[in-house]
């Protein structure tokens, strides 16, 4: 308990940096994505979908973004308002960027994939003159999604929060969230990805994505080294996600917590990490023990990926809570304790 202190004289619990995106999912799925002909459309992106899952969860949410100045940024914008998200400094592109399009294919139940439109994005046109103090001292943490240190001005606009996150003693989340679109090279993105998680609190990602972070420190690291590194220089919990293997939060108090994923139907093989880092870390808020923060984000993840949408099917307090308590019942404690 007390891993992290958030200030709670702060009005908005968490500032997101990022990409806000259109998903477009297959409602004729089990086929091809060349073959798919109808398609449903959510609000997508991955700190997009967070915000929206941590608001159902009751936390007040603000967001730095840039979007396409037309219809699609709308859409994006018309959402987040009705989910209670703060807009205020979600900007439009004025040079005809567009929106960030994701269509996805459902092969199977266990093979999803994922095709993105990002050529003249509008996401990546975030500028550090977005980026506003006042705005920021507003907050108690800010999340940094990796993706906007692809390319320039949104690298340096997520420096410039970055650094104003420090000088005004935000909790720093750092979801590494890799995506090979927009990168240049690998040398660039062990480069961005190492500055802003030696500077982070909390730092979320996969195997992989540790693995990239780490390139130019030491290869071939355990999760066990990974985490004592990160600790050593200030880092205070650091989760390893495995997919379907289950996932394990390691605290700078030397103690690791793992948890496995709920059974649960597959509906697609995507968006479970949104879910996870939405109710991990709404635990986190709460001041609630890492096992059961984990116990949350990891019934948020099963409830995304049984369920069509990413961002419009993140659960409420009570159907995440309901959720745990009917897989119990179903299936007895699944938690792993380490
Ligand atoms: N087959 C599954 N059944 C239930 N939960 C799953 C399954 N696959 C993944 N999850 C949950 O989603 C979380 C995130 O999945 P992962 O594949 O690691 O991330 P991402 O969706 O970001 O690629 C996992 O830690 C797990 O809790
Ligand atoms: O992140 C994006 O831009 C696309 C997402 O909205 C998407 O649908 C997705 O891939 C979800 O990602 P995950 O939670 O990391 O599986």
């Amino acid at each position: 308990m007390g891993y992290i202190q958030f200030d709670q004289s702060k009005e908005i619990d968490l500032i997101l940096v990022g990409r806000v995106a259109v998903d477009f999912n297959p409602v004729d799925y089990y086929k091809p994505l060349s073959e798919s002909t109808t398609f449903k459309k959510y609000l997508g992106g991955s700190p997009a979908n967070i915000a929206v899952g941590m608001a159902r969860l009751g936390k007040k949410i603000g967001f730095i973004g840039k979007v396409s100045d037309d219809q699609f940024g709308d859409f994006v914008t018309n959402f987040f308002d009705k989910e209670g998200i703060d807009t205020s400094h979600i900007t439009r592109c004025k040079n005809g960027e567009k929106i960030g399009l994701t269509f996805t294919e459902i092969l199977s139940e266990t093979e999803s994939s994922i095709l993105m439109y990002r050529d003249g994005i509008a996401d990546l046109r975030l500028d550090v003159s977005d980026v506003d103090e006042d705005y920021i001292k507003k907050g108690k943490a800010i999340l940094i999604s990796g993706t906007a240190l692809a390319q320039s001005p949104s690298r340096e606009a997520a420096l410039k929060a970055l650094a104003l996150a420090k000088k005004n003693n935000l909790v720093v989340i750092f979801d590494i969230d890799y995506r090979p679109y927009n990168w240049n090279n690998m040398d660039e993105i062990a480069i961005y990805y190492s500055i802003v998680a030696k500077q982070s609190d909390v730092i979320l990602g996969s195997r992989e994505e540790f693995d990239l972070t780490e390139q130019m420190i030491e290869q071939g690291r355990t999760d066990e080294q990974t985490a004592a590194y990160f600790h050593a220089i200030g880092s205070k919990i650091v989760v390893v996600k495995h997919g379907k293997d289950g996932s394990t939060a390691y605290t700078n108090d030397g103690n690791h917590y793992s948890i496995k994923p709920f059974p649960v139907k597959l509906l697609k093989s995507f968006g479970g990490g949104d879910g996870y880092a939405s109710a991990f870390l709404y635990g986190l808020f709460e001041g609630m023990e890492i096992i059961d923060c984990l116990e949350l984000g990891s019934a948020s993840a099963a409830m995304l990926v049984a369920s069509h949408a990413c961002s419009q099917d993140m659960p409420s307090v009570s159907a995440v809570k309901e959720f745990i308590a009917e897989s119990k019942k179903k299936y007895g404690d699944m938690i792993a304790r380490v």
